[in-house]
């Protein structure tokens, strides 16, 4: 019912050259999917994925967008960029942006909206730090974050979001959350859709794990009846975990 998505965020690894040989070799070693694979490059190496992966089963799109249309804004890119290039997603609100660039819940729901108006899928991430665990408050603390950071957003179906749930404790640690940790944050999530935007499209629309997700724990998080796949950074770097992953998912 909801297909299974592994998604790759690159971060700032990997520059344009090498970014064109890891796709070819992608697009060569790429076994047939029913699970959808995505990777999300920084912009510098949006026309390579446009010009490799156009046409394969690999969706590409980027890490970030601006919460404005167009005009004075230097150093911005905008989702009108992103369509033109072919992008099908883009990741808003990641706890790097949300810490190292003040991000709040209402610039990441207007940037949400702008890629929306340009039919790109945003993939909106939500997480707790691991102070607001230890208090035992992550799911409250997760779903403000959610309500936030989709006020004013109305996707015109479930196709056309995804939320990615990372506790930050758990990116680039080596420390994931147990299954059943996930499993119970992604059924909060899914009952906080279904309050916004009715159950049939909760019941819809994808919510991925994501946070030291590597070959040898993926298997148990998607065994989870509400993981629907993975926001994965560190080990979609490196073609052959990047592959073990997909295999996974199937
Ligand atoms: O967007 C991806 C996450 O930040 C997870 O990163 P990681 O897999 O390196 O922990």
């Amino acid at each position: 019912m909801r297909r299974v998505l592994v998604a790759g965020n690159w971060k700032m690894h990997k520059v344009p050259s090498e970014a064109r040989v890891w796709f070819a070799e992608l697009k060569r070693l790429l076994p047939p999917l029913e699970s959808e694979a995505a990777v999300l490059p920084a912009f510098p190496i949006l026309p390579a994925a446009k010009e490799v992966l156009s046409g394969t089963q690999v969706a590409y799109g980027a890490q970030d967008v601006s919460s404005h249309r167009e005009g004075a804004y230097t150093g911005e890119v905008s989702a009108r960029m992103l369509k033109d290039l072919g992008c099908r997603y883009a990741i808003v609100g990641h706890s790097e942006r949300r810490r190292y660039h003040g991000e709040t819940d209402a610039l990441v729901a207007e940037k949400a909206r702008r890629l929306l108006e340009e039919g790109l899928t945003p993939i909106l991430c939500v997480g707790e730090p691991l102070e607001v665990r230890e208090r035992g408050e992550a799911v409250p603390y997760t779903l403000a974050q959610l309500g936030g950071s989709l006020e004013g957003v109305s996707p015109p179906g479930p196709e056309d979001l995804v939320i990615a749930y990372e506790p930050v404790w758990a990116i680039g640690t080596g420390r994931n959350a147990t299954p059943e940790d996930a499993e119970a944050m992604h059924q909060a999530l899914r009952q906080a859709l279904a309050e916004r935007y009715g159950e049939g499209f909760a019941q819809r629309v994808r919510i991925l794990y994501g946070g030291s997700v590597n070959p040898q724990n993926f298997a148990d998080l998607l065994s989870m009846p509400n993981v629907d796949g993975g926001l994965v950074g560190g080990a979609s770097l490196e073609l052959p975990s990047f592959l073990a992953l997909l295999r996974l998912a199937g």
